[in-house]
């Protein structure tokens, strides 16, 4: 369980997290969603105990990162992706980790065949793939069997293959019990991943909700119809509610009606339809237009 009060991170006149408060809950994989600039990598870090909060709090299974006596037993971490830029092995690697942590030896084979490194243990790291270098930094959280797991962008870069691993192997640790959360600024690989979201911009909160009903009440969905008789059409349509737009002639997008509603007008008009399909805005749209206004190097400001 991680929990965040009033959380807020300033560097001198940048406020980087701003009065963040959320629980991420044992038993689900949660996202954690913002644009670039969010505050995501900020607000890790100091679940982590790598940065302190300029004010509020946060607590990893009831307790500060730093008051916990075996801190890898209780959560582990996969940062922003970089390579270990090491002459050990991997095996070598995780031997370390665990003879400083006081995790028994058998654990690192354990955790090597959890991730699917066996044929590599003993190469020297610094020849890893991105990916294999992805698989060693997970099995490096996975080393103390910890309840709480936090990964910063941990698909970044990695191919369609290792991106449905890391799914999988997510949403097995969650089924376990286990708290997950995981940062992404791609929001239908979180549609894929995660149950529950919370939803940053320009280090605020702006959702923390299931990713179905995140989903329903951003959709900006439309009705796409094509028509000979148009124009009629349009004129009919009109309402306080909705909004009627034409790329091309004979073809209308109407917003703020569903598709029964337009056909019923259609058929008491009398006039001919041609298609009548409803448009569901994806996935990356609905974010997009929830975090907007909180893009930080967003496409206003560098039109601006
Ligand atoms: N050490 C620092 N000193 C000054 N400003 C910082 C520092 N770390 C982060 N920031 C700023 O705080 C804001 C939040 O950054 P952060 O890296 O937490 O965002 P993010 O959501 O993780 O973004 P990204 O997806 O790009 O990694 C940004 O404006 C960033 O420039």
């Amino acid at each position: 369980m991680i929990e965040a009060r009033a959380l807020t991170k300033r560097y001198g006149e940048k406020l980087a997290v701003d009065d963040l408060t959320f629980t991420v809950k044992p038993g689900a994989v949660t996202g954690f969603l913002g644009p670039n600039g969010a505050g995501k990598s900020t607000t890790i870090r100091m679940i982590m105990g790598l940065d302190a909060p300029t004010s509020g709090e946060v607590t990893v299974n009831g307790r500060h990162y730093a008051e916990h006596t075996a801190p890898l037993r209780e959560v582990g971490a996969l940062l922003e992706a970089r390579a270990v830029h090491t002459g050990r092995s991997a095996r070598n690697h995780l031997l370390a980790l665990a003879v400083s942590n006081g995790i028994p030896r058998r654990r690192v084979d354990e955790v090597i065949g959890l991730v699917g490194l066996e044929g590599v243990a003993s190469k020297r790291v610094g020849g890893f793939s991105l990916g294999m270098g992805q698989r060693l930094g997970i099995a490096a959280a996975l080393l103390g069997d910890p309840a709480t797991l936090v990964l910063d962008e941990p698909v970044n870069g990695l191919d369609p293959q290792g991106i449905l691993w890391i799914r999988n192997l997510l949403r097995g640790l969650a089924q376990e019990g286990r708290t997950v959360f995981v940062s992404s600024h791609l929001m239908s690989e979180m549609a894929l991943t995660a149950e529950h979201l919370i939803v940053v911009g320009r280090g605020r909160l702006i959702a923390d909700t299931s990713v179905s009903e995140f989903i329903e009440s951003a959709s900006r969905n439309s009705v796409r119809l094509r028509s000979p008789e148009a124009a009629r059409l349009r004129a009919a349509l009109a309402g306080p509610q909705v909004s009627v737009t034409s790329a091309e002639e004979g073809l209308l997008e109407v917003s703020g009606m569903t598709a029964a509603e337009v056909g019923r007008i259609a058929l008491r008009e009398q006039v001919p339809l041609e298609e009548l399909t409803p448009v569901r805005a994806s996935l990356e749209e609905a974010f997009m237009e929830l975090t907007d206004d909180a893009v930080e190097y967003g496409i206003h400001q560098e039109a601006s």
